[in-house]
């Protein structure tokens, strides 16, 4: 089981500073949740923990072990991400799609082992993929795309699990079975949501990105108050509970007296 810990992160594109100084914690198997206003930083700051921005300053570690200094095979071992975009003009299969998610594991060139095909026939039953493994990546839907890009993540069975809008184009029940099925594994996920009862349902603990830093973080009913979502998404809500489970419910409506900007 493996913890991820940022520390002072900050991020820079160009010569903008996009992430400035955001410490985060996901205990090993915890349910992480950044949700933030478009533009606050929550794929930069995911990129950085995918390795696909470089860190401006701060730390990274991923059980105890410095992100950043790992070899890309050995970071990739720890860390699978779901990325808000992929390239959709890879014309390989939906099955050799998420066979990808098994290179960290296996020597350049190797051929698949009994162990890889077993785990990647898992990874497509469990996104609910299997029946399209013969498919062009290229034919499927947005849908379908995004579940073949769970199984490559799943196939690659890193105890750290990175998602950014994962529930992105997927129907309501699609998005279910994905939280559900990546909250229930015991893996370490850190995932960006848009919808902040998604996030309410499925994360234990939720940081609030503004700007660029974090404004608020803390489990699920603690934060996501009348007062945070007005303030920092500028729409009113009404907060009620989901039976049977400590997880609020938020009510959302347009701000009365019009939209507020940050
Ligand atoms: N390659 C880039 N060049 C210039 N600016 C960028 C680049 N990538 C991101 N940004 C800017 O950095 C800021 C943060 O973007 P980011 O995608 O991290 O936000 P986000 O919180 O994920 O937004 P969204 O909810 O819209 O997905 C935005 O203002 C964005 O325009």
């Amino acid at each position: 089981m493996t913890s991820l810990i940022l520390r002072d992160v900050h991020v820079t594109i160009g010569t903008t500073p996009v992430v400035t100084g955001v410490s985060l914690t996901a205990p090993s198997g915890g349910r992480v949740g950044i949700v933030g206003p478009n533009g606050s930083g929550k794929s930069t700051l995911l990129r950085a923990v995918y390795r696909h921005l470089p860190l401006a300053g701060g730390s990274i570690t991923v059980g105890g072990e410095d992100l950043w200094a790992l070899t890309p095979r050995r970071a990739a071992q720890l860390v699978a991400a779901l990325p808000q975009e992929t390239r959709s003009d890879f014309d390989v299969t939906v099955w050799e799609m998420a066979a990808m998610g098994r290179t960290p594991h296996k020597r350049p060139f190797a051929a698949d082992t009994e162990r890889d095909v077993a785990v990647v026939a898992d990874a497509l039953a469990h996104a609910g993929v299997a029946h399209l493994a013969g498919r062009r990546f290229t034919t499927l839907s947005g849908g379908e795309r995004q579940r073949v890009l769970l199984a490559r993540a799943l196939a690659q069975q890193a105890p750290v699990l990175v998602l950014d809008e994962p529930t992105n184009h997927l129907d309501v029940r699609h998005q279910f079975d994905l939280l559900g099925l990546v909250t229930s594994a015991g893996t370490t996920v850190v995932a960006a949501l848009h919808d902040l009862n998604l996030a309410a349902a499925y994360c234990d603990h939720v940081y609030v990105l503004a700007a660029g830093r974090v404004v608020a973080d803390g489990p699920p009913y603690e934060v996501l108050t009348p007062e945070l979502v007005r303030e920092v998404f500028g729409v009113d809500a009404h907060v009620t509970s989901v039976p049977g489970t400590d997880a609020p419910h938020l009510i959302l409506r347009p701000a009365a007296g019009g939209p507020t900007t940050r």
